[in-house]
This record gives structure tokens, C-alpha cells and sequence, in this order.
């Protein structure tokens, strides 16, 4: 194979198709589909994949250049997410680049010189081990041990070096990387290398120390102290070396002594990054499953077994045992010799559910979310790809877990849009679960107790959308007590008798009653649309940012204004800009402004408060959920995040402020997200023996999201909200693309926005598809705007935006990318930039 294609980095779209390389002789062995290399473009050196290899006479064409070198001794991709990759650009019209890149950790998208070491596995080994370790090895003709030699020679060593010492050895070293026998780091220099902690080790045998104890010299007690240690702990060695100071205490200069006098030698030992070390999980067992459970998990089992591909939508109330589900399901999948991968919202994330994998799974489990460090995910990843995990738990992007042989993947809350991506590739992870599934024969489940409406109807329908999932139901709660009755209580008529403040008798009554109690209490406000913003209540100025048309966020902690687009900080005012009144406030978070009041009511009462303001810190929603946990509060305050999957056993009453404070934002998926996130805070009541209650306030108690979540009742909701959603064409009955084009200049977006709109339905109308979506036809497609965008202008630049609704086997996403790709092409200089957003989540 000559020829490698590959697609480079390089922020231009023309250059998105793989371009063709010469592999040079050197490299011949070392590269493979999914390599990241060094190649010439221009004049410059970029980064690239290799996506795929021939061989070829095409080697002869004059003027291809060469690949310049393999970044990576092992392939950091497959061939499986290579392909994946592909499928997500032509799917979300993003580049390939893109995809690919999105599947890597931070870690390793920069250009960073590898090193090579010693992995565990050969460390730890003494001569005679290795032996057997080797055993397992293909004949190599002894390569293996010069190999080891070298590195261990070197004690680290750069991939050059080990490449040109052995230049036929690829096999061998891939291999070795595989079975944890080498492992490779980014260097120092940037920070990404692996942790390091000097360790005390024994350089002459057992019995050599024994003897030299014997007759050590008596001024040198302390020594004689040390040696006589680490003979003792010799099953334990390496020690590391702040251990042996600190348990001896005894200077380093005593063991810098011994190893000059060649006792012992100090050397440096590899720390993953663990960022639950240190803590104990409490090992758990499978339960004994309910016969609800027992008859899904049966019937996920069979496909699991059978090692075939399958969507599964699991529906179950909360508290219904979905976890133990999931977990029983990935032990079966690990008895087939494969790998799961658990996807929960990032929000959800918390330490409780990470507690629920690893107590089973123990250290096979790696996580991997946002808030771990840069080198945390890189060494998380690696685990991963070195086969030291089997279970990957974590937000949208672990579904790009680099397992070999993945056999199950499951998404937790499957409702949740934040497994949607916002920025490019605007990938929507419940699709590419699916997908990747599909390519390598897995299984897939999708929990929830309110599914999506476009995975439910796509189940009973099974029809289409995307996927035709096996709807699986689990109506009762495992511990066998009831949902939670709720009380929906109309503020209208509380303010009409006088009640003014944020809290109706029935919370406040309800508050005092567990206060009096010792029960605990969660308190949601609904705070998507709720202000935060600063208001003169003079002359009702609001401050808005200069470049984006939002107004600005009021930061307490550090008293500004900041612009949550851009980014842009101001001072907050004393007094007003317009006015000089003095009247001007901050309307602080809403939870903060809750707090406040419950402190008056209830003196002494202890709040836990969290949100955004209270959970930047690494670590602090844990602290906070523990705390909860501990019962050292009373109540547990905040926004969408105490609505998941929590489940602490003293929580009897669940106070919604204000539930429909999403209902009348521009979004036609907002009945569906309150209905859900009522129900799923609903579901944190009464969970085990206590039973639960619930209080929903609310200004329109009428509306249908309310009374069904009240009634628990997912199936009339569902009936209601697909009738809306059929009269007004919108998903699941169609599938929508947005298209947001920007400019600096106001008159000239106007124009190409609606050029871009008239090739559209130009181009549809060439292609038979252009019609309303009323007609019966099964392939319609039709486009409304372009009108400004709900942000008209943001960092600077004006926004307009079209909406495409279509449906049926037609390639709409392709036709939309097509257009936008020629309209920047003629447009090209002027700074015009397209986005195209398929199955947007977030409409605003
Ligand atoms: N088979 C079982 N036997 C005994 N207890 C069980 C069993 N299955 C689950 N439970 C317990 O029931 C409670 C609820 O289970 P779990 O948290 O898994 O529900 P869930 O369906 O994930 O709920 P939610 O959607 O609200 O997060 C937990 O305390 C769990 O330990
Ligand atoms: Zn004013
Ligand atoms: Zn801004």
C-alpha cells in the first residue's frame, strides 16, 4: 500500500475531501486507517487522518508528497470511528474534520512529540515473569525483549528513537502497546505527560539484601532502617518515596545514600490521573430483580447474547430500577468479552451515579466529562484504548469511547437535549450511539421515564425517523410504593387573597410540616427564561451587551456584567446610565432571590443552593450533594440539577416555584420540556420508605403540560402534544435543519439570506419536493424565513436564519449544504459564514 488519503486540518471548507499522500518506505508499517500524521500542505506543515490506504500505481504520480511522519505509534482512531466520522459529516453537513476531531481528547489534538515507556505489566515484572508475559507473544524472533531493553534502557524514549532503532518492528510495538506491555504519553512540555512520583525500589535480589542487612555497618543505622523496610515490604515494592520519608522518617539524603551504594535504586512510577482516587465505593451486587425488571432485562439479554444490533427504548417511571437494569445488562455484555459505554446528561453526572458503576465495576469503570483536567480525560481515554476499563461512563462525547469490541451502549435520561452538541459537529449523540451500534453489531438502550417524543413515536410507530427502537415499559416503581400526588396550586387566586410572596400557603404549610419532621425538601426553580438580567425601575433600561443583541448577565461573585455569547465584561452600575437614578437592580439569580426569602420565612432554616453560581468549582457539586446527603440541610434549592437522577431516601416534598416559567418561550418543544421536567423532579419524592408529596405552583394550571405531569400520566400528554405537533408540521412529523447565516453588514445579509432561501426552493422545485407539508406526499420540503434570528446580532455580527422543514428518504441536509457551500463560494471575501444545524434542539 502506497498511498495513504487523508484528511488534513486545515480551516477551509474546499478542503474537505481526503487528500492523497506517498507513504514513505520508513512509515510503511506504522501507518494505518485512523493515524494521525504530518503532512506538507501548501506550504506548511499540517495535522491529518488517514482515512484509507491503497496500493497502487498511483504511487508513480509525479508531484505527491510525502507523509512526513506518524504522530502516534497506535492509531488513535479505528477503522470503525474513521468510518463514523464520515457518516457524521454527511449527516450534521460538518466537516470531517470536524467528526474526527471530536472524538479525540483535547490531549491529543494539539502536535506534541510522543514518548514511549515501560507499561505496568512489564514494570512490575521481574526477568522470570516476563518470560511468561511474553509467552503470549507471536513469534518475533526475541524483537519483544530488545524492545523492553531499549525503552528500559532509555527509561523513557521519544518515538523517533524507537521507530529508527527498530524500523521493521511495527507489529511488535503495536502489539506491546495493545497488551499494556509499552505505553505512550504526550511530553512534558505541555503539560499532558503522565503523572510521575518517584518510588523506591530494590536493585539487588531479595537474598543479596538479606546478607548485606547482616553485616551492615552499625554508624549507618538509619540506612540499615530503610533497606530493612523495603525488605519487608518487598512484595509491595516500588514504594513511593514520600511513603518510605514519611513512615520512617528519615531524610531523602538517607535513601539517596543506599541507592549510591547500589542497594536500591529510585526510580519514577506512573500515576494515572484518577480523579476518584483515594475514595471508596461501596461494592454493590446485583439485586434481585422485580418482575418488571426481569422481563426486560430478559429480553435485552437475548440480543446482547446474540451479540446483534438492536435499539431498545426503556421506559420506566422514576424510580422504577432502571440503573440496576443497565448495570445487570452490562455484566452480561462483559461475560461476551465486550465493552459498554454509559452515557448520562452532564448534568446528571453526579458523583451518585459515577458511585452506582464503579461499586459494581470497580476500577474497569474510566468517566469521562467536562470537569476533569485535560491530562484526567487523556489518562481516562487511555485506559480506555490500553483495555484497563471496560465501562466508559460519561456525557455526549464518551459515546466515542475508543473500545475494540463495544457490545452495548446506553443513554440515561434519553429526553435530555444536552446530548445535543451546540458548536460544530452539531452531532446528536443518541443518533451516533445508534449508528456506531449499527456498525459493530451492539446493543442500545435508551432510558427514560419521559422518552422523547421522537424516540416514542418512532417506537410505536416504528416507522422511522431515525431508528425503530423496541419499546420496553417498566410502570411501577421497584420498591413497590407509589408515584408521588401532587398538588397543583393556581397563584393566580393566591395573589387574589392576598398572598404575595413567591411561596403558596400549601408549600409554606407543607415546608413547615417536614422542617417539624426532620424530612428534607427539593425545591426546583424553573429557571430557562427567568431573569437575571439588570433593570432600572425607573426608566426600564435594561444593560445589553454592545456587540450582541442580549441584555447582560449580573454576576454577584465578582459584582459585573457579563454577556454569556460573547463573553464581553462591564462594572456593574451604581446608577442608571440613562437616568442616574439610583433605582437600578439586579435581579440576581432566581434562586439566590429564593434563598433570601426562605430565610425570613423560616429562620434557622438550612438551604443548600445550587446552580450555576455555586457549582463552578471543581468538586462542589458533590460536596453540596453530600452534604445534602448527610442531612446537614434542610432543603436542597436549585435549578435543573436537582432534578436528576437523584435519590436520597429522606426526601418527602418537592416544591416547584414556578412551572411554567419555560411555557412561553418561543420553542415548540416547551410544553414537552416542562411536562418533563416536572415529572422528573416529582419522581425525587418519596422514593423509599417515606411516602412523597408534591407542590406545583403555577400561573396557567390549566395547561395540558401540567395537568398530565400532575396526573403522571406520559401517555395523554403524549397523545395531546403529538396532535399539536402534526397540525403544526413539526417533529417527529417532519425533521427540521436550521440554516443561520451572518455578516457584518446588515443590507448585503439581507440579500444573501434570501438568495439562499430562493435557491432552496428553487433547487427543491427542480427536484419535485418542494410543497407544503400538508400534501400526503411522503417527500416534501418546504422553507420559511429567512427572518431575523431570535439573537439578531451577536459578537458584532448580524444574524438571520431560515428554517427548513422536510421529510420522506429525500436528501435535504445535502441539498442545504450544497447551497450554503455555493452561496459562500460567490460570496467568498466578504466574510459571510453559514451554519447549518440539523435537528436543532435549541431554537433561540
Ligand atoms: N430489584 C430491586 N430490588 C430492590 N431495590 C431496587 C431494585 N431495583 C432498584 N431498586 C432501588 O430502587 C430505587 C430506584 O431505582 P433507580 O434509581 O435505579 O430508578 P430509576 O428508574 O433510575 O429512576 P430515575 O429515572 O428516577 O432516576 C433505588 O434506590 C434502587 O436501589
Ligand atoms: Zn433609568
Ligand atoms: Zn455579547
Amino acid at each position: 500500500m502506497d498511498i495513504a488519503k487523508v484528511i488534513v486540518d486545515v480551516p477551509v471548507r474546499s478542503t474537505d475531501r481526503p487528500y492523497d499522500y506517498l507513504i514513505p518506505e520508513s512509515l510503511k508499517l506504522w501507518i494505518e486507517v485512523g493515524s494521525r500524521v504530518a503532512v506538507p500542505f501548501g506550504h506548511r506543515t499540517v495535522q491529518g487522518f488517514v482515512v484509507s490506504l491503497e496500493s497502487g500505481e498511483k504511487g508513480t504520480i509525479p508531484g505527491l508528497k510525502a507523509i512526513q511522519e506518524v504522530l502516534d505509534l497506535l492509531p488513535p482512531l479505528s477503522p470503525e470511528l474513521v468510518e463514523l466520522a464520515d457518516w457524521m459529516s454527511r449527516r450534521y453537513a460538518c466537516r470531517r474534520i470536524s467528526a474526527l476531531q471530536a472524538m479525540l481528547p483535547t490531549a491529543l489534538k494539539g502536535k506534541a512529540e510522543r514518548l514511549i515507556a515501560l507499561g505496568d505489566t512489564a514494570e512490575e515484572s521481574e526477568a522470570a515473569q516476563e518470560d511468561e508475559l511474553f509467552l503470549m507473544f507471536p513469534d518475533t524472533g526475541g524483537e519483544e525483549r530488545e524492545i523492553t531493553e531499549f525503552v528500559r534502557r532509555g527509561g523513557e524514549v521519544s518515538m523517533k528513537q524507537l521507530t529508527r532503532a527498530f524500523p521493521e518492528a511495527a507489529e511488535t510495538v503495536k502489539f506491546m502497546l495493545r497488551r499494556g506491555v509499552l505505553t505512550e504519553s504526550q511530553s512534558i512540555k505541555d503539560k499532558m505527560g503522565k503523572k510521575k512520583l518517584k518510588a523506591v525500589e530494590l536493585a539487588i535480589g531479595i537474598d543479596s539484601a538479606q546478607e548485606a542487612l547482616e553485616s551492615f555497618p552499625a554508624r549507618s543505622a538509619r540506612q540499615k532502617e530503610v533497606l530493612a523496610f523495603l525488605v519487608e515490604m518487598e512484595a509491595m515494592l516500588p514504594l513511593p518515596l514520600k511513603e518510605v520519608l514519611s513512615i520512617l522518617q528519615v531524610t531523602a539524603g538517607t535513601v539517596k545514600a543506599l541507592e549510591e551504594k547500589g542497594y536500591i535504586e529510585i526510580i519514577e512510577i506512573e500515576v494515572y490521573r484518577d480523579p476518584y482516587r483515594g475514595r471508596d465505593f461501596k461494592p454493590s451486587s446485583p439485586l434481585p430483580l422485580t418482575a418488571e425488571q426481569q422481563s426486560v432485562y430478559n429480553r435485552i439479554s437475548r440480543t446482547v447474547d446474540e451479540q446483534l444490533h438492536e435499539v431498545f427504548l426503556l421506559h420506566g417511571v422514576t424510580g422504577s430500577g432502571k440503573t440496576e437494569i443497565y448495570l445487570q445488562c452490562i455484566e452480561r455484555c462483559m461475560n461476551q468479552g465486550r465493552q459498554a459505554v454509559v452515557l448520562v446528561p452532564e448534568i446528571a453526572l453526579t458523583p451518585q451515579m459515577v458511585e452506582r458503576f464503579k461499586g459494581r465495576f470497580g476500577s474497569g469503570v474510566a468517566v469521562m466529562h467536562s470537569r476533569l483536567s485535560v491530562g484526567e480525560r487523556y489518562d481516562e481515554w487511555r485506559k480506555i484504548r490500553e483495555g484497563k476499563a471496560t465501562v466508559a461512563v460519561g456525557a455526549r462525547s464518551a459515546v466515542f469511547a475508543p473500545f475494540a469490541n463495544l457490545g452495548l451502549i446506553i443513554m440515561d435520561e434519553e429526553h435530555e437535549t444536552s446530548y445535543k452538541q451546540e458548536e460544530n459537529p452539531k452531532y446528536n449523540a443518541r443518533d451516533v450511539a445508534v449508528r456506531r451500534a449499527e456498525q459493530g453489531g451492539a446493543a442500545v438502550i435508551l432510558g427514560s421515564a419521559t422518552p422523547s417524543l421522537e424516540s416514542y413515536h418512532a417506537a410505536r410507530a416504528q416507522s422511522d425517523i431515525h431508528f425503530s427502537p423496541v419499546l420496553l415499559e417498566m410502570p411501577s416503581r421497584a420498591l413497590g410504593n407509589e408515584l408521588p400526588k401532587v398538588h397543583v396550586v393556581d397563584m393566580r387566586e393566591e395573589l387574589k387573597e392576598g398572598n404575595r410572596s413567591m411561596f403558596s400557603r400549601r408549600l409554606h404549610s407543607a415546608l413547615s410540616d417536614r422542617l417539624e419532621n426532620g424530612q428534607q425538601t427539593v425545591l426546583l426553580l424553573n429557571r430557562r427564561g427567568f431573569s437575571t438580567f439588570v433593570m432600572c425601575r425607573s426608566c426600564g433600561y435594561v444593560a445589553g451587551c454592545p456587540d450582541c443583541d442580549i441584555s447582560l448577565t449580573y454576576h454577584s461573585r465578582s459584582d459585573n456584567l457579563r454577556c454569556h455569547y460573547c463573553g464581553h465584561a462591564e462594572p456593574a452600575p451604581k446608577v442608571c446610565p440613562e437616568c442616574a437614578s439610583e433605582h437600578i437592580r439586579f435581579f440576581g439569580t432566581g434562586t439566590q432571590r429564593v434563598e433570601e426569602e426562605l430565610g425570613k420565612l423560616f429562620p434557622g432554616i438550612r438551604v443548600i443552593r445550587m446552580d450555576v453560581d455555586t457549582t463552578t468549582e471543581k468538586g462542589s457539586h458533590e460536596k453540596l450533594l453530600n452534604q445534602f446527603r448527610d442531612k446537614k440541610a434542610d432543603v436542597l434549592l436549585g435549578t435543573q440539577m436537582v432534578a436528576k437522577g437523584l435519590d436520597f431516601p429522606d426526601v418527602t416534598l418537592v416544591g416547584v416555584i414556578t412551572a411554567d416559567s419555560a411555557l412561553n418561550l418561543p420553542d415548540f418543544r416547551a410544553a414537552e420540556k416542562t411536562f418533563q421536567l416536572l415529572t422528573q423532579v416529582a419522581g425525587r419524592a418519596g422514593r423509599h420508605q417515606l411516602p412523597g408529596e408534591v407542590v406545583v405552583q403555577s400561573y396557567t394550571p390549566e395547561h395540558y403540560s401540567i395537568v398530565h405531569a400532575s396526573g403522571h400520566d406520559y401517555y395523554s400528554f403524549v397523545r395531546e402534544e403529538l396532535k399539536h405537533r402534526k397540525g403544526l408540521h413539526y417533529p417527529p412529523y417532519c425533521r427540521l435543519i436550521l440554516v443561520t447565516l451572518s455578516h457584518e453588514q446588515l443590507p448585503l445579509l439581507l440579500r444573501l439570506a434570501e438568495n439562499y432561501a430562493l435557491n432552496i426552493q428553487g433547487k427543491a422545485r427542480q427536484l419535485r419536493w418542494y410543497g407544503s407539508l400538508d400534501k400526503l406526499s411522503s417527500d416534501a420540503l418546504d422553507l420559511l424565513g429567512p427572518v431575523a434570528s431570535p439573537i439578531p446580532r451577536l459578537k458584532g455580527r448580524y444574524r438571520f436564519q431560515c428554517m427548513i422543514k422536510w421529510r420522506g428518504t429525500i436528501d435535504a441536509i445535502g441539498l442545504a449544504r450544497q447551497v450554503a457551500e455555493e452561496l459562500e463560494d460567490s460570496a467568498r471575501d466578504t466574510g459571510l459564514q453559514i451554519s447549518i444545524d440539523v435537528d436543532p434542539q435549541m431554537l433561540m
